[in-house]
């Protein structure tokens, strides 16, 4: 039976592309990597059905054993230090867990001789500074990173290029834009904001929901068509080529806000948190998913307001 290992299974895209392959792909074994800190909860429902190994990314024998323990026929590789604003408090880390992290996976998959796919998880982050003329944003972009975190992406989709060019390793470079939906971490700015609405409408916390800058703008796609699109990357894609995952779409954070609102009978006053602002934040992301379009057919299925209504009952149901 073929394999597939996704690193960071335990977190939030990671257990919804578990539980995708579980269910549309019934003749492939889904393994995973934990590490003994790594919080079980988004995968507790689907433990008996996939096998998890431990392993620290940032550790090149923990790595190697690793894989030459599950020897892989797919790997999407998703672990990572994803919040933009830790990347400013813990720059180093960021980078050593992403881009080190990456380069122990390749070194472990070169030494062990594996004919495998690789599915790297790049970031719309990567292109930063975008001008007006550059909407909707093609992969041929200049990449313009405007966090420690974009700058780490920038190094993963570069070092999946470079080992394609060197060795053949058989890397797609995914650079997906924002994507949500239930179990999205609390810290990201729909989770946070359906969080608080949850907690409004129970009486645990006064009706003021605090916010950073409203007047970015994201591109949203629900977490289950990206997880759709890796294995249609995967799949259908052409290694050593990059592709946009998006929904073409781009709102305010505020008219994101106001959607999330909008499913809420509770009265509530909006009120700016100076901690949450950034030191440089992007200010508009619009993908161009064309290209892996006209490679794969994928196209986003699920509405927004479908997403924002799934997170707001997910996190209703846990607060
Ligand atoms: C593609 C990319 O997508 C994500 O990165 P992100 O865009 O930084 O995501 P976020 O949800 O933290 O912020 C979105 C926007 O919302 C603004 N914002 C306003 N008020 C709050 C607020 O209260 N909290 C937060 N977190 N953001 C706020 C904030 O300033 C920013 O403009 C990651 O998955 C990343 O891994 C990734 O690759």
């Amino acid at each position: 039976m073929p394999k597939a290992l996704i690193t960071g299974i335990t977190g939030f895209a990671g257990s919804h592309l578990a539980e995708w392959l579980l269910a549309n792909k019934k003749d492939m074994e889904v393994y995973g990597t934990y590490r003994l800190r790594s919080r079980m909860d988004h995968i507790k429902h689907i433990q008996d059905d996939i096998h998890m190994v431990e392993c620290e990314l940032k550790d090149p024998r923990s790595v190697d054993e690793m894989i030459k323990a599950v020897k892989p026929d797919y790997i999407f590789h998703l672990a990572a230090q994803s919040f933009v604003p830790t990347s400013w408090n813990a720059p180093a880390e960021t980078l050593i867990v992403n881009q080190i992290g990456q380069v122990n996976l390749f070194e472990a998959i070169l030494k062990h001789q594996l004919d495998c796919t690789v599915q790297i998880a790049c970031s719309s982050e990567e292109y930063g500074q975008v001008y007006a003329h550059e909407v909707p944003i093609k992969e041929d972009n200049p990449l313009r990173p405007l966090s420690p975190y974009a700058v780490s992406k920038v190094g993963q989709d570069y070092l999946g290029y470079q080992y394609y060019q060197s060795y053949g390793l058989k890397t797609i470079r995914t650079r997906t834009f924002n994507h949500t939906g239930p179990r999205r971490g609390e810290a990201f700015v729909t989770s946070n904001f359906a969080k608080q609405i949850a907690e409004i409408e129970k009486g645990i916390k006064p009706p003021v929901l605090y916010v950073g800058n409203l007047q970015a703008k994201r591109d949203f796609t629900d977490v289950r068509d990206v997880v759709r699109a890796y294995w249609l990357a995967v799949e259908k894609g052409v290694p050593g080529e990059v592709y946009n995952i998006a929904s073409g779409v781009t709102y305010t954070i505020e008219e994101m806000l106001n959607k999330l609102l909008s499913l809420s009978q509770a009265a509530i006053t909006i009120t700016p948190d100076p901690s949450r602002m950034r030191p440089s934040d992007v200010e508009i992301l619009l993908g161009n998913y064309d290209k892996f379009h006209q490679q794969t057919g994928w196209k986003p299925e699920i509405p927004f307001e479908q997403t924002l209504k799934d997170l707001l009952d997910y996190w209703r149901a846990r607060v």
